[in-house]
């Protein structure tokens, strides 16, 4: 299988601090990715790499072998879409048109009643159906993202319609306000997309859920992938101590091997980060 996404040494520093520093890796068509890793990795700055936002200090990012930088926005829209983390809107649109600015460079020239039905789908996959004709800005948080995942899926829908290609979905955190129901349905709805053959990359902090949903874990520290490979095999007790800083029972799941990371039943150690907390308030 060729692979689709390619970055090859890839590097972005500002300010003579490398954020990502020499990281090459591959995504392939039709696999679900998550990155995870600690706060300050460099995950959103990597995902904004590969979608071709940043331009690398050094290194290359290749689309289908192409050098993203030689790809238009135009034809960077009908390759993949984001959902970018926590992404403000300046203005107060019904949440239908926020889905449907998914459609501004990629479905312009798609009739109104399939342009239509591309937005009712998206908005009712994300959930958001019943609350099409409020205000965006008056939505809940969680509300919110839903919306701009419906907004996502309405570019990747509407590239569709320009020809067969390679597409991916970047995910910047997708799930950080969803309650349990939703992020299953939104993940869910990723993994469903990947079925069709789209890559999806997704940002996920909770190990639990990544470990379920991606096919492939990909862990960056200090701007640097550490582990790559599926959940079974990245994630242990050593990798959540060193590359979290926690201490976490990891158990497996007898049938899959994937791992259940759980807090320890012995709440110690939080009792001493909270009294060296105290210490210094
Ligand atoms: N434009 C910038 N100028 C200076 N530092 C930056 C800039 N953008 C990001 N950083 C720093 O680079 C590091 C990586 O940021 P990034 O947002 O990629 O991390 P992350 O892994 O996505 O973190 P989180 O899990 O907290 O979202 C952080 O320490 C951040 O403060």
């Amino acid at each position: 299988m060729n692979t689709f996404i390619q970055a090859e040494n890839l590097s972005y520093a500002v300010n003579g601090r490398k954020l990502i520093d020499a990281v090459s890796i591959g995504f392939d068509p039709g696999e679900f990715v998550a990155i995870i890793g600690p706060n300050g990795a460099g995950k959103s700055t990597l995902l904004r790499l590969l979608s071709g936002e940043l331009r690398p200090s050094a290194g290359r990012v290749a689309w289908s072998g192409e050098p993203a930088e030689k790809l238009s926005p135009a034809r960077l829209a009908l390759r993949r879409a984001v959902m970018a983390q926590g992404a403000a809107l300046a203005f107060s649109y019904p949440v239908h048109e926020v889905a449907r600015q998914g459609l501004a460079v990629v479905g312009r020239r798609l009739p109104k009643i399939q342009a239509d039905k591309i937005v009712t789908r998206a908005l009712a996959v994300s959930g958001v159906q019943h609350l099409s004709y409020r205000n965006f800005l008056t939505l809940s948080g969680g509300e919110q993202q839903r919306a701009r995942f419906a907004r996502a899926l309405c570019q990747l829908k509407a590239a569709q319609e320009h020809g067969r290609f390679c597409q991916a979905l970047l995910l910047d955190e997708p799930t950080s306000s969803l309650d349990l129901e939703h992020q299953l349905a939104l993940l869910g709805a990723a993994r469903a997309i990947v079925g069709s053959g789209v890559t999806v990359i997704a940002i996920v902090h909770d190990l639990n859920i990544a470990a379920r949903f991606a096919d492939r874990l990909v862990v960056l520290a200090g701007g640097r992938v550490v582990a790559d490979g599926p959940a079974a095999q990245v994630i242990d007790e050593a990798l959540v101590r060193e590359i979290f800083r926690a201490t976490m029972r990891v158990d497996r799941e007898s049938a899959t091997g994937l791992p259940i990371v759980l807090p320890q039943t012995n709440i110690n150690r939080c009792d001493v980060h909270a009294q060296a907390f105290l210490a210094r308030f």
